[in-house]
């Protein structure tokens, strides 16, 4: 009883759970100043050592801290769902959905971008999210964007039901200056650019030239990879130009924060009249918005200055 007094709440949820009678057995019944004392010293330093195996993964300051999630065997997953080839609208713009609810469910996120089956985030240098851990970043931003996927899944496939639960992998990868940055989303986007010219031709050759999926391959290695070729093909065997496919297709979504004007009416009463009144309020918001643009340009960023706006 003496001890049982001076019990803190943790062990006394401890001591019940260790002193509760067991299938009829009544061992630890009888609460003796001895059972608790060998209870808290157990729980305090017999167990503790194990957070000691909990690694340090604090993302350095003053980097961008970029996510990049990928869908986990999309090859797969694309044939099973009957995605168009060589692009499917309603899997790029659930992507974009996806991406869009992440923006706007975690925190300081400034831009973000995705093609294919891929999306990077990118957090502001200074966030102090989590303090910073790497393995939250990664995991809140998957979790959610694989949850999103399956929740807006019916919006965009109305015919198509989803057969299996997606995944996606995720890295962090952090970029000191802005100029790494700007060359990280570079590097997307003209994969994205490399890709789409690969594919469109390829899925020409196969759709429109009637060559099979081996002949088409054969004739994109003889033109290896220089873009000229692949643009002559599409022309000359097509009529069609590449520059006018779409921008989603040939350029990617990036995701960034625009304020717009809300334009909504609200009804009020002034001290001195009788009737109430309709006003109309405008609010200023932000949202998130998707751009299908050139990235590897200085316009954007000089149209977008506040992105990399804080290069202290
Ligand atoms: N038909 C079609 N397929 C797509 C589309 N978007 C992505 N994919 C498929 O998804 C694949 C994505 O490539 P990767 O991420 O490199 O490969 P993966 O199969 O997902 O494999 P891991 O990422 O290594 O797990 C593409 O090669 C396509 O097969 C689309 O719009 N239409
Ligand atoms: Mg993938
Ligand atoms: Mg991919």
């Amino acid at each position: 009883m003496l001890y049982s007094k001076r019990l803190t709440p943790l062990y006394e949820s401890l001591a019940s759970y260790f002193l509760k009678p067991s299938r009829g057995s009544t061992v630890f019944a009888k609460t003796s100043p001895v059972h608790l004392i060998s209870l808290r010293t157990m729980a305090k330093s017999k167990f503790e050592y194990v957070r000691n195996f909990e690694v340090d993964d604090t993302c350095l300051r003053n980097c961008w801290i970029v996510v990049r999630l990928d869908g986990r065997n999309f090859h797969k997953f694309a044939e099973q769902h009957s995605f168009t080839k060589p692009n499917d609208d309603r899997a790029l713009n659930l992507m974009t959905r996806c991406a869009q609810a992440v923006m706007e469910e975690l925190e300081d996120i400034v831009i973000a971008y995705g093609q294919s089956d891929e999306y990077s985030f990118v957090f502001q240098k200074k966030s102090n999210w989590f303090k910073r851990r790497a393995s939250k970043f990664m995991t809140h931003v998957a979790s959610q964007f694989a949850s999103s996927y399956v929740f807006y899944w019916k919006d965009y496939f109305q015919d198509q039901t989803l057969l299996y639960p997606p995944g996606f992998d995720g890295r962090v990868i952090l970029y000191p200056s802005n100029q790494n940055l700007r060359d990280y989303l570079s590097w997307r986007q003209a994969d994205c650019h490399i890709n789409n010219l690969f594919n469109t031709v390829f899925w020409n050759l196969v759709q429109k030239g009637g060559l099979t999926t081996s002949q088409a391959r054969e004739i994109e290695g003889r033109h290896g990879t220089l873009s000229g070729d692949k643009n002559e093909i599409l022309f000359s065997e097509f009529n069609i130009n590449y520059n006018n496919e779409p921008l989603i297709h040939r350029k990617g979504t990036a995701l960034v924060w625009k304020k717009i004007d809300e334009i909504t009416t609200k009804t009020i009463k002034l001290p001195n009249e009788e009737k109430e009144k309709e006003i109309v309020v405008t609010r200023t918001r932000k949202k998130v918005t998707p751009l299908h643009c050139d990235l590897i340009g200085e316009e954007f960023w000089e149209e977008h200055s506040e992105i990399l706006e804080d290069d202290s």
